[in-house]
């Protein structure tokens, strides 16, 4: 369904809400009454820890959102933020939420968040205010100037739907970077890469820079300020992972082709890969014991000095698979010591599609590098452009990046790529199609950028679509070699996998349904718009489910506090968009729910295969909505089949009757569905379903 419908569903809500929240407004306002009736009883206020709350502090309008700066007050306000921010029980219907102090609460709680907003350190900076505010809930929520004034901008907001909130309506940190706002039409506004983050020309001597300046620009917009806070330094932190699952040893029964030629053979223990002691202590350290089957095959091949372009189901190590390998090189070549220097030159540079995912690359480089002299760092966009300078100039061996930031540091020349030996591009296919395909190109033509016959380049992905396979080509030296363990394309077996046909208005009692079955068991539910993503993460925390949300409308600070928030069980349910799809490695969760079904089978695979990694294993619900989702009834069967799950009759009758000429069901049975395109053959995802083909939704999402 698309969004029109989805808003259509809400706006009811909205038009009988929006003038309670005026009412509210104009009769208390930010020095009225209501600032100051705050419950005295906590009890009145806290559940809990109560469920919203948990929300809120996770970057929902959190306390701290609202400019909270007094750790010793910071229940009571975080308790009232959240309530404030949940004003929006009434605008849902305030189920649950009948105590009229709670109702006094809420606008109070509201107006106190706005006004604490306000008054923090970076008062005035953001006018939209929106900073102590919720974003969805334009109907006045911390919209406002200090002085309450109404401004066309606001009265756009007011009247553009409850939840068809703008960008820049979202914030809530009022902690001194307020000018983050996302109402700059900065690099860090969201726009999808290659969109408003950068423009890139094509010609000329420094074409490789950023054209609009993206964040480097002076006149795009406010300045991103976010300071990450650096990861614990300690060992027990560096080393900490979880434990391999039941099915951890059936890895070994998945079959493997590798194809290209003069493959060396592959390695079935750690000890054949002949690693130095160090990276061998490391990886004791990190608990591994045995090689995945991706490992067993890439390892030998990247030691080799081979191009490599590896497709493996998700949560079966291929971070491990490129990493060990390189700085087995890297020792093996005698890496000289990092010290500082205004222009660093890496020997490795790895990308991959969003910020959480190269951080948590950079952390997996990090542990494997640990008591070496190879310095890793990363950099991602929605940071403050200073800061990864800072990183960088210290010394830099690996170098982790969002596309959007590394070329924007690359502008700045702060890195060098003549030393460049090792390029990877994980979550390839995602790197090379339409959307950060154009800056792939750019960078490998960046000047000092050497050669692909120079350099070892390096591809991984759970899904390859062919037509990416043959843009891939480019990057590649022709001899490469193609590793497919099990299918390509194919959904993670240890992820149990059910399809309900659920109409787009029984989603939410559905979910809600699933989720109190489910209870606090880690579940991530994936939706198709950011809107929606808050939309749908209120709507929980109303009832009272702790949940938090993750899309490129957050803030990157909002954005770390919800993942950890998620992380350590905090927030048992994340709502996302497609840009947690990929990549995320996140202990314990147990449950995807696809609320929205993505628009691509490769998204799906991706989606899923946040559950069940390393071994254990997980369940995937999916919402089929007859309406919208019938293009993915093939595809999905297929996809169903291969994992041998059980496909419900009524989608194998979809998928017969939305038949489509030239998609190789015939593949149903075959172990490699898809297979290395120089074969010839065709790929799982060629049913005119592949990410590459198939506008994706979150285009616009500040994925970098
Ligand atoms: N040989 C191993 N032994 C034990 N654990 C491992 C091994 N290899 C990888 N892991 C762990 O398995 C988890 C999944 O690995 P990783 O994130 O690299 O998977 P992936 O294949 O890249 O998944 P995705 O396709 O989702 O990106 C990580 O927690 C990692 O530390």
């Amino acid at each position: 369904m698309g969004d029109e419908d989805w808003e259509a569903e809400i706006n009811p809500h909205m038009s009988s809400y929006v003038p309670i929240f005026e009412k509210d407004r104009y009769s208390s306002g930010e020095n009225g009454d209501n600032f100051n009736r705050t419950p005295t009883s906590s009890s009145e206020m806290d559940d809990g820890p109560s469920r919203r709350d948990h929300f809120m502090k996770s970057g929902f309008a959190s306390g701290r959102n609202f400019g909270n700066r007094d750790a010793g007050e910071s229940n009571k306000r975080d308790n009232t933020s959240t309530m404030g921010g949940f004003g929006v029980g009434k605008s849902f219907g305030n189920r649950g939420f009948s105590n009229s102090k709670f109702e006094d609460g809420d606008s109070s709680g509201f107006w106190r968040g706005y006004r604490d907003g306000n008054n923090s350190e970076a008062s005035g900076t953001s006018r939209r205010g929106g900073r102590g505010s919720f974003r969805g809930c334009r109907g006045g929520f911390g919209l406002g100037s200090p002085n309450n004034d109404l401004d066309p901008d606001e009265c756009m907001q007011r009247t553009g739907g409850l939840f068809g909130s703008r960008r820049p309506a979202l914030s809530g940190t009022g902690n001194g970077d307020t000018s983050q706002s996302r109402s700059g039409s900065g690099s860090e506004r969201g726009g999808y890469k290659g969109l408003n983050e950068e423009v890139i020309t094509g010609s000329g001597k420094n074409s490789w820079k950023s054209e609009a300046g993206g964040e480097s620009s002076d006149t795009q917009g406010p300045k991103v300020t976010y300071i990450p806070p650096p990861p614990p330094e300690d060992e027990d932190s560096i080393f900490a992972h979880y434990q391999t699952g039941i099915n951890f040893d059936k890895y070994d029964t998945i079959l493997v082709e590798v194809s290209g030629h003069d493959a060396p053979p592959a390695i079935l223990t750690f000890e054949e890969a002949n690693l130095c002691q160090t990276l061998n202590n490391n990886i004791a350290k990190a608990g591994y014991t045995k090689l995945t089957p991706v490992q067993k095959y890439s390892i030998p091949i990247i030691l080799a000095g081979r191009d490599l372009m590896a497709c493996a189901q998700t949560g079966s190590g291929k971070t491990a698979a490129f990493l060990l390998p390189i700085l087995a090189h890297m020792m093996h070549d005698g890496i000289t010591a990092s010290r500082f220097k205004e222009l660093q030159e890496p020997e490795c540079l790895i990308v991959a599609p969003t910020r959480e995912l190269v951080n948590q690359i950079y952390l997996e480089a990090r542990k494997f590098s640990f008591g070496t002299c190879v310095r890793a760092v990363v950099i991602y966009g929605g940071t403050q452009l200073g800061h990864s300078i800072r990183q960088i100039v210290q010394g830099c061996n690996i170098l982790c990046a969002t596309p959007g930031r590394l070329m924007d540091i690359i502008g700045k020349e702060k890195i060098g790529l003549k030393q460049i030996k090792y390029l990877v591009l994980d979550e390839a296919d995602r790197m090379l199609d339409m959307g950060f395909g154009p800056e792939m190109k750019k960078l490998i033509s960046c000047p000092g950028m050497p050669s692909k016959e120079q350099r070892q380049t390096l591809m991984f992905s759970a899904t390859f679509p062919e037509e990416i396979q043959r843009l891939a080509a480019e990057f590649l030296k022709s001899n490469y070699l193609f590793v497919a363990v099990g299918q390509v394309g194919g959904a993670c077996r240890d992820v149990q996998q059910t399809v309900l046909q659920v109409g787009q208005f029984s989603k939410r009692e559905k979910l809600v349904e699933i989720l109190r079955n489910i209870g606090d068991e880690r579940t991530m539910v994936f939706v198709e718009t950011k809107k929606k993503a808050d939309f749908i993460a209120t709507f929980l925390c109303q009832e009272k489910i702790s949940t938090t949300s993750i899309h490129g409308d957050r803030e990157q600070r909002e954005r770390e506090q919800a993942l950890g928030d998620f992380r350590c069980g905090k927030c048992p349910v994340l709502v996302a968009t497609s840009v947690a799809a990929r990549g995320l490695d996140i202990e314990n969760v147990q449950h995807v729910i696809n609320f929205d079904l993505p628009s691509t089978i490769d998204e799906y695979v991706h989606r899923i295969g946040r559950t069940g990694r390393c071994g254990n294993t997980g369940r995937a619900i999916s919402f089929f909505d007859l309406e919208s989702d019938n293009h993915l009834a093939q595809p999905l069967v297929k996809v169903l089949t291969d994992a041998q799950q059980d496909v419900p009759a009524w989608l194998e009758e979809i998928a017969f009757s939305t038949y489509i000429p030239g998609f190789s069901g015939s593949t149903r049975g075959n172990v490699f569905a898809s297979v290395d395109t120089r074969k010839g053959k065709s790929s799982l995802n060629t049913a005119g379903f592949s990410s590459s083909q198939v506008p994706n939704p979150v285009d616009d999402e500040s994925w970098d």
